[in-house]
């Protein structure tokens, strides 16, 4: 969290650009003489060189990497490296969820063998599930830390999350209270998954976690946009890092070059966000 915040601080902006590179909407002619893997790594790097002015650190979906098999990995470690390089935390989007040795293991990669600084937890476990990720940041010293699945953004979220009596939310959010440890930038090292597209869930997580640091998605391509991000500040106006993948990936909607396309979009999100006082 601490490396989150000071990179937020240090380039005042409250922006997450997630990467999520979706094998259908890669620019073709990326694709054209290479192996996908390939193709993948050149949109990342290409991502990341053109939002790093703006964004405050990356968030790399897995799913697109692990799809991809030992290259995929490779490329994820590579840039991992890379954002490292150009000053931009990354948080690893893993959404693990499993306990005890096994979370340890995962937190081993993730944070240490990786060099991820964050990773997404998925709390149905329980504890168990989330503190393994938090002592091998602590280990690490890093400034790292977890974000703890509360309130997702996705449409059949609140079916689930809310439906019992204390809804789920309120016991990953709980969860999140109980465990962090609070760091010198202010946020405690356990932060919390609360998308913008789901205000009234996002207050009620807020009220339950005043000090926490938010990681926000569901902006932009989900339809989440500055009223859904007002609802989750804090008392103090701040605590939210937002993150948009695909509205910033693929801003060129297939005609000139994606990285004019997404350094634009990425500093549009950027500039909104400061407009609206959110920050960290
Ligand atoms: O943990 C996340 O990042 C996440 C949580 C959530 O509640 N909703 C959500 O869409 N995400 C991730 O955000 C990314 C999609 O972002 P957009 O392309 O901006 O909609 C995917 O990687 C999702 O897994």
């Amino acid at each position: 969290m601490q490396a989150l915040v000071e990179s937020a601080r240090r380039r005042d902006s409250a922006l997450v650009v997630g990467l999520d590179p979706v094998p259908t909407r890669l620019p073709p002619g990326l694709l054209e003489g290479r192996e996908e893997h390939e193709a993948v790594l050149e949109f990342c790097r290409g991502i990341l060189e053109a939002v790093s002015p703006y964004a405050a650190a990356v968030k790399v979906q897995l799913a697109y990497f692990e799809r991809l098999g030992p290259e995929g990995m490779r490329a994820y470690a590579g840039l991992v490296r890379e954002a490292g390089a150009a000053g931009l935390p990354v948080i690893a989007d893993a959404k693990r969820g499993d306990i005890a040795e096994t979370a340890a293991a995962y937190a081993e990669a993730h944070l240490r063998v990786y060099g991820a600084h964050c990773v997404t937890v998925n709390p149905y476990m329980g504890a168990d599930a989330v503190l393994p990720f938090l002592e091998e940041a602590r280990r690490l010293g890093r400034g790292g830390g977890v974000f703890v699945l509360v309130a997702t953004s996705n449409p059949s979220a609140g079916a689930f999350q809310e439906a019992s009596e204390p809804p789920a939310s309120e016991l990953a959010a709980r969860l999140v209270a109980e465990l962090g440890d609070m760091q010198n930038c202010g946020y405690p090292d356990a932060g919390a998954v609360v998308g913008v597209t789901r205000p009234e869930a996002g207050r009620r997580a807020r009220r339950l976690l005043p000090r926490a640091l938010f990681l926000a998605p569901g902006f932009g391509a989900q339809g989440g946009g500055v009223q859904g991000v007002r609802a989750l500040l804090d008392g103090s106006g701040g605590g939210v890092l937002v993150s948009s993948s695909r509205a910033i990936l693929y801003a060129c909607g297939g005609r000139g070059d994606y990285r004019d396309a997404a350094a634009g979009a990425a500093r549009e999100a950027r500039d909104l966000l400061r407009a609206a006082g959110v920050r960290v």
